[in-house]
């Protein structure tokens, strides 16, 4: 018994305006669901929905005691992280893919999402998450919905994003919408047991810039199913962006507060993956005078205000972290933002029915169940949560949860930064000469790689430009012209940008510098900078601040000498770094923009100069 159109008006709340109930209809005629079910974001629905997926096997129930109202879910090896060869941008024209990204002919690939969609959903009840991606009407939210045969999805969906039918009534009200089709591709005969993973070894994650579809098939696991979240936010959004003049960025956002003055700066920053983002987004300041709150860690929205100024939204309701690393050491506020009413995806079980994971603090127990659900010692030999494992929590439980974090405007950014890890050449922290030459930082973004990364050995370098390698919805090249065309169109409003890196080290592999908490000694001399109440040095690869406007107090065994070894600029290894950047912008051809080559003819006479 498949659904019909009937059922679907049946199921659908009275303010379901007719645009969703005909795509509702349509994907229902086409998967084939035995049941439809429009959610609405509810405690109820929470409980009714987390109650079956314990029963069906795909959650574990924590120990209230220790996390109330929070689950685990394993998925399986063949399904746990975002699967970039399957990624298609499938745009009308190739070239506005770009090189960097997965092209598919869109009729083509809509032929096999046909062929792969029909009847996908047998057996299963297809959900429909009406949502919002920022605060609800807000000037700089947007809205979508999510039709998918995965409870799990409907869970993290209800952390991540503002699901309900608030949304619903903003669409009956006309506002756009962005349709999102997603199928775990494990489709049920009658009386067939299901597994507690479902999903296809075959997966399509695609995008459709020109009529903002995104389909997803055959994956259940984090940014290739929980579609608000990268396949929206950033990839669908930065092409709706680019159209529509607005930023849609790979960001943390933080608000920093001078307790003396009562002044609030806020920061961006986008860093790649295994580089602290979660950190800094949460920072506790080690230097008296300042505090951090969050906004958001990972994607920033971003538009010009009334005054001129760009104003960031954290299009985002909850976190997706990673879990292994994390700790009250490294990051108490997500330790104690995750404590209740949160999903936790591929991550150990104690005995006592809480969660565990590499880096997590105290002792190692001599008994987990591992990720795969399997008996694990430390003896094992293996890892007891995968390293890619996530927690799911709402933002909105996070200590330090900045109290305009839901301003429907948005924060005003006054710095952007960008970093990598680099254990040579570049330095601490450096102001951008001028708008192109921020662009050109964030162009030039590259990072080595931890051991994490199978693929390649730990140590090389990987170029992430603006962090959005994987993200950006269409020509990088075209990307970077959008960011020059916004600060044309804001001047003097446009945030500076500033080049950072917590990871240099000595000839001799040592760290250089402590990270963490006293990275809120670089976000002290920014917010000083850009706020015009210090000087900086010229350089090569920008404007560095000079050592005694720098706030090194009580940093243990700091002194002039480090401070030296941090700035040190090697005109010859730059020499080097700017014929690799050449290079790594040879594949964007004549679409780079002439502002960018300008800016690398002026590294290298800032080179030659030293
Ligand atoms: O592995 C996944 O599906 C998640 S990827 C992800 C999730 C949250 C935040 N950032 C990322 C990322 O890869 O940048
Ligand atoms: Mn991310």
């Amino acid at each position: 018994m498949t659904v019909s159109a009937q059922d679907v008006r049946a199921a659908a709340p009275k303010n379901a305006p007719e645009d969703v109930i005909d795509f509702v209809v349509r994907i229902a005629e086409l998967a084939k669901p035995e049941d439809v079910y429009f959610a609405d974001g509810s405690q109820e629905e929470w409980d009714r929905l987390t109650s079956e997926m314990v029963e069906s096997g795909m959650f574990t129930r924590l120990n209230p005691e220790k996390r109330p109202n929070s689950f685990l879910a394993r998925s399986l090896p063949s399904d746990v992280a975002r699967v970039e060869s399957r990624t298609y941008i499938c745009s009308e024209k190739e070239e506005d893919a770009g090189p960097t990204n997965n092209w598919y002919d869109p009729t083509e690939m809509k032929k096999i999402l046909m062929e792969k969609f029909d009847g996908a959903m047998k057996g299963r009840t297809l959900y429909v998450i009406p949502f919002s991606m920022g605060p609800v009407g807000g000037p700089i939210s947007q809205l979508g919905i999510e039709l998918t045969d995965s409870p799990y999805v409907v869970c993290n969906m209800r952390i991540m994003t503002r699901m309900g039918t608030e949304a619903l009534d903003l669409m009956a009200k006309g506002q756009t919408w962005v349709p999102a089709v997603h199928s775990v591709g494990a489709p049920l005969e009658p009386g067939q047991e299901d597994t507690a993973w479902p999903c296809n070894d075959e997966k399509y994650i695609t995008h459709f810039p020109e009529t903002n579809e995104i389909w997803s098939y055959g994956s259940g696991y984090g940014g290739n199913a929980l579609l608000g979240k990268k396949c929206y936010a950033l990839r669908i959004a930065s092409t709706m962006a680019k159209r529509d003049g607005w930023m849609a960025e790979h960001m943390l956002i933080l608000r920093l507060t001078d307790e003396n003055t009562g002044k609030q700066y806020h920061v961006t920053a986008a860093f790649p993956s295994a580089c602290g983002k979660t950190n800094l987004a949460m920072l506790q300041p080690t230097i008296p005078g300042y505090k951090v709150e969050t906004v958001g860690d990972d994607i920033a929205w971003m538009r010009p205000g009334p005054d001129g100024r760009l104003y960031a939204i954290n299009p985002e309701a909850g976190f997706f972290g990673v879990a292994p690393g994390t700790s009250y050491d490294t990051n108490p506020m997500a330790m104690d933002t995750m404590r209740e009413n949160s999903i936790f995806t591929n991550v150990a079980l104690t005995d006592d029915g809480d969660v565990w994971w590499e880096g997590i603090d105290g002792p190692t127990p001599d008994h987990l169940i591992d990720w795969h659900g399997n008996d694990w010692t430390p003896e094992s030999g293996e890892k007891a949560a995968h390293p890619n494992a996530r927690f799911t929590t709402p933002a909105a439980q996070c200590p330090i949860i900045c109290p305009d974090w839901e301003a429907p405007q948005g924060v005003p950014i006054d710095a952007i930064l960008f970093g990598g890890r680099r254990a040579t050449n570049v330095p601490l922290v450096a102001e951008q000469y001028d708008p192109a030459h921020g662009v050109f930082i964030g162009a030039s973004v590259a990072s080595e790689v931890t051991a994490a990364a199978t693929d390649v050995t730990a140590g090389a370098l990987r170029h992430d430009p603006f962090a959005m390698l994987p993200f950006c919805g269409y020509h990088m090249a075209d990307y970077w012209q959008h960011w020059l065309d916004m600060q044309e169109e804001l001047g003097e409003n446009f945030p500076k940008v500033y080049q950072v890196n917590w990871f240099r080290k000595d000839d001799e592999g040592n760290w250089l510098w402590p990270g963490f908490g006293e990275n809120s000694r670089v976000l002290d001399w920014v917010v000083r900078r850009a706020s015009g109440q210090v000087d900086a040095i010229d350089g090569i690869t920008g404007r560095y601040p000079k050592f005694e406007d720098f706030n090194i107090d009580g940093l243990k065994g700091f002194d002039k000498e480090t401070w030296d070894k941090l700035f040190f600029v090697d005109p010859e290894a730059w020499d080097k770094e700017a014929a690799e950047t050449e290079e790594y912008f040879k594949q964007f051809g004549d679409k780079l923009p002439a502002a960018i080559k300008d800016e690398l003819a002026k590294l290298r006479e800032r080179i030659a100069e030293a």
